[in-house]
């Protein structure tokens, strides 16, 4: 099939490229030039695991373009997806405007039948108001085209991208028509060939059910910051705990670590706005209000410890920090972690040390920027040096099995915060660092 994917970010990028790698024929539109620019070059603008040789491969055999001109792109698709932001507006809801830019430039550019497929995370009712946009487009060309929209959410991890996108749980349609309904399984069979995992259903419902997916995720995780936080104060241990109910398969073993916090693109912005389209329809929204609130408070968390364990008053003080990606194997840091942690720690006059494999570039030029008390360093035990303590935010592979001696060496005095529940205390204890975890 002939696809335009417009948006070329984390889900544009990722879910063009798997589509042109199972030999479809795509074109990724981008009202960024400079992305645009670098993509065209072989320079991949994210990090995400797989990525990059899958994109030069597509690219140079052909079926992956790149472009800026929306008009020339959609001019021969059989299917364009609009896979741009959604960004959290001041009251909390999804922010449409992008996804309406694109509606109106596909009715403004259409030439013939199309499905336009909203792979944005966006509210129920969104589908509507993408069809309006292109309608007033065409009516305003007095052009008579037929054209479907259709919902066609997005699962995939940042991190594990191409994993998920190519190998999906389910690939949920919401779609009105069944010549629609059909393009989209034809286009999504070679992703389930083992068995299938299409899930067809209304166009409301879809939408649904990405704000449902992610919110129950979140809730898990801040149910199990809340369980880390009692266990803390009644002498508990949450990482016996976790182990305890996981294995009833009810519950299971994923999204019930304990830690800072959860951030991302994602979490964060579609808790709120569901919160604020169930506001908005009259529902008082308690679980999803508590989610986001535990969620607020545990990004403060390990700032707290080390502010209890040093005082409030920080300068002359020095921290290491390893990890500042809100996950690993992303450099991605929308609302991660260890923006709060960093910020709570150099306004009480810390100097920070920071080092993360990835995400250097993003905290530099973006989410750190004008933070004078941070230092960047280029390796994990280059941060230790001289620091008076390690707060460990993000769990790369390489934080996992450190050598805790050349730790123990570099920093002042063997203090280690760990906001990922890393270790085994005990083993902690005999290697001598004072160490401090969430939930015990
Ligand atoms: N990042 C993730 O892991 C996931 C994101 N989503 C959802 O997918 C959507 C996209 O998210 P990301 O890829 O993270 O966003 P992103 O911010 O990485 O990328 C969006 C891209 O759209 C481009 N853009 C904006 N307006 C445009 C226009 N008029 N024409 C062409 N391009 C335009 C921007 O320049 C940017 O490159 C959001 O709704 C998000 O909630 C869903 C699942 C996973
Ligand atoms: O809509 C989206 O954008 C995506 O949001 C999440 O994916 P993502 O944000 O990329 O990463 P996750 O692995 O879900 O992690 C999110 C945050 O939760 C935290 N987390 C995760 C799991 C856990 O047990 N505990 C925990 O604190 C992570 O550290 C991270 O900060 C969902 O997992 C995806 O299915 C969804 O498509």
């Amino acid at each position: 099939m002939k696809i335009s994917v417009i948006g070329t970010g984390y889900v544009g990028l990722v879910s063009g490229t798997c589509f042109a790698q199972m030999g479809n024929s795509v074109t990724c539109v981008d009202i960024d030039e400079g992305k645009i620019a670098k993509l065209r070059q072989g320079i991949i603008p994210i990090y995400e695991p797989g990525l990059e040789t899958m994109v030069l491969e597509n690219h140079e055999k052909g079926t992956l373009a790149f472009t800026t001109d929306i008009q020339e792109a959609i001019a021969s698709t059989d299917v364009a997806f609009i896979a741009v932001g959604t960004p959290m507006g001041e009251d909390g809801s999804a922010d449409l405007q992008y996804v309406l830019a694109v509606a109106k430039s596909i009715g403004e550019h259409m030439q013939h039948y199309m499905v336009v497929v909203d792979k944005s995370t966006v509210p129920v009712g969104t589908a509507d108001k993408v069809k309006a946009a292109i309608q007033t487009e065409l009516d305003k060309r007095g052009v008579d085209l037929e054209f479907d929209v259709v919902s066609n959410p997005e699962f995939l991890k940042e991190g594990a991208a191409i994993e998920d996108f190519m190998h999906p749980d389910r690939v949920v349609i919401g779609a009105e028509s069944e010549t629609a309904m059909q393009v989209m399984h034809d286009l999504y069979a070679p992703f389930m060939k083992k068995s299938d995992r299409f899930i067809g259903m209304d166009i409301k419902s879809a939408e649904m059910t990405k704000y449902a997916a992610n919110a129950m995720l979140a809730t898990k995780i801040s149910f199990m910051n809340e369980m880390a936080n009692i266990c803390e104060r009644v002498g508990a241990d949450v990482n016996k705990v976790r182990h305890g109910i996981g294995s009833d398969g009810r519950i299971g073993y994923s999204f019930i670590y304990p830690g800072c916090g959860y951030g991302g693109s994602c979490f964060p912005k579609d808790v709120q706005a569901l919160a604020k389209t169930a506001k908005d329809f009259g529902y008082t929204p308690r679980i999803l209000d508590a989610v986001e609130a535990v969620n607020y408070d545990q990004k403060m968390v390990m700032a707290d410890k080390v502010i209890k364990r040093f005082g409030e008053e920080l300068s002359g003080l020095t921290f290491a920090v390893w990890g500042l990606a809100f996950k690993p194997e992303t450099d991605d840091m929308r609302e991660a972690s260890s923006i709060t942690i960093i910020n709570a720690l150099t306004t009480r006059g810390a100097k920070i040390k920071a080092y993360d494999p990835k995400a250097r570039h993003e905290a530099e030029s973006y989410y750190l920027k004008g933070n004078e008390r941070v230092e960047y360093v280029d390796s994990k035990y280059d941060a230790l040096t001289g620091a008076d303590a390690l707060i460990l935010v993000t769990e790369w592979q390489e934080f996992r099995s450190p050598d805790f001696d050349e730790i123990d060496k570099r920093l002042n005095s063997p203090i280690f915060f760990d906001g990922r529940n890393q270790f085994d205390k005990e083993r902690m204890a005999r290697l001598g660092f004072e160490y401090f975890q969430i939930g015990v």
